[in-house]
């Protein structure tokens, strides 16, 4: 079983308005709700591919209740930790004719003491002998280190490994108790060396800088660049597929997607990035934070050139 723990759910609203633009009255052409959050976006991707995962996910208020009520409907297997005040809401400013995608995130609903403490209880609880674990997306204020010790020491002693989608100081923080897999994209590893990478051979460095640091695999995912995949056997790059991008929302979750399944399933690194690329595709070509048409990823898959460096 894959765990994906999502500490800063969302719903996801989606603004499609034709050449937005700051500093002037905008006209919104549509709008859709999701839901959404790093790690249920990462279980909605592994289940659509076919595997088998549970998201935990920390939910209180209206917006909590939409996106447990909406999982539920979706068939998505989740457990739901209540907390006080109300799930945020995240807007997604899309617009078609110019090609931007913005984000603008709430800081979501801040924990105290207690709940943290209850909290790392219940994930550990949930945690089972031979899962993968993923933790991806922002923590609400109030998580601290003891959190994250209480989740690792457990995770260790039960021989889980856990992959990490976090960035800033959450991800400083996470890498002082080595996950297996980081997830950065190219700007959160530059953020970590407080660097702007630019290009491939410069990220396989501080990728190996971290491995260093008793991370097993980092994978740095660059958008319409691809990915690389830092190992300390390997260093592998592969290149996106070129397709019309409806929104990216959700990109790097279906990677992370594709790696956990891959992962779990003992495939080689070649396969899993082809698969995990693909997925992402799918993600890319869909409105909203959709995983897409998966149907179509044999025929991404194809399309992915994978190289050893
Ligand atoms: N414009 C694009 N064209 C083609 N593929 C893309 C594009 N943007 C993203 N991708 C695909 O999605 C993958 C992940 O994208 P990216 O590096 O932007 O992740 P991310 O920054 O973690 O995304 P997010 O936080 O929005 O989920 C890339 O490795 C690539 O395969
Ligand atoms: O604020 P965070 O937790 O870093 O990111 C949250 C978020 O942007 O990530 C997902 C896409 O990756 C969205 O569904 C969601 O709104």
């Amino acid at each position: 079983m894959i765990l994906t723990v999502t500490l800063n759910p969302a719903i996801d609203r989606t603004i499609i308005i034709d050449n937005f633009r700051v500093d002037q009255v905008n006209r919104v052409q549509r709008i859709r709700r999701d839901i959404g959050g790093k790690g249920l976006n990462v279980t909605k991707t592994i289940n659509a591919m076919g595997g088998s995962s549970k998201a935990l996910l920390v939910l209180g208020g209206e917006n909590g209740k939409f996106i447990k009520e909406r999982a539920n409907a979706d068939g998505l297997n989740i457990a739901v930790f209540e907390i006080e005040g109300n799930t945020r809401e995240n807007i997604k400013l899309v617009d078609p004719v110019d090609h931007t995608f913005t984000d603008v995130n709430e800081p979501g609903p801040a924990l105290n003491r207690e709940t943290c403490q209850l909290l790392a209880k219940t994930i550990t609880q949930a945690v089972k002998q031979r899962d993968w674990l993923v933790i991806s997306g922002s923590s609400p204020k109030g998580i601290d280190t003891a959190f994250y010790e209480t989740i690792f020491s457990h995770a260790e002693a039960i021989g889980v490994k856990i992959i990490a989608d976090v960035s800033g100081k959450q991800l400083e923080t996470l890498l002082q108790y080595k996950p297996w897999l980081i997830k950065p994209n190219i700007h959160e590893l530059g953020e970590l060396f407080d660097v702007e990478i630019e290009d491939s051979v410069s990220a396989i460095a501080y990728a190996r800088q971290i491995i260093k640091r008793g991370i097993s695999t980092v994978v740095v995912s660059m958008g319409e660049k691809g990915l690389l995949w830092v190992d300390a056997e390997r260093a592998i790059v592969a290149n996106a597929v070129k397709v019309p991008v409806k929104s990216t929302v959700g990109a790097g979750d279906a990677i992370v997607a594709g790696l956990t399944l891959g992962l779990s399933r003992g495939e080689a690194p070649e396969t899993i990035i082809r698969e995990a690329i693909a997925a992402a595709t799918c993600v890319i070509t869909t409105e909203g934070s959709m995983t897409g048409d998966l149907a179509k990823m044999p025929d991404y898959q194809k399309r992915v050139i994978v190289q050893k460096l």
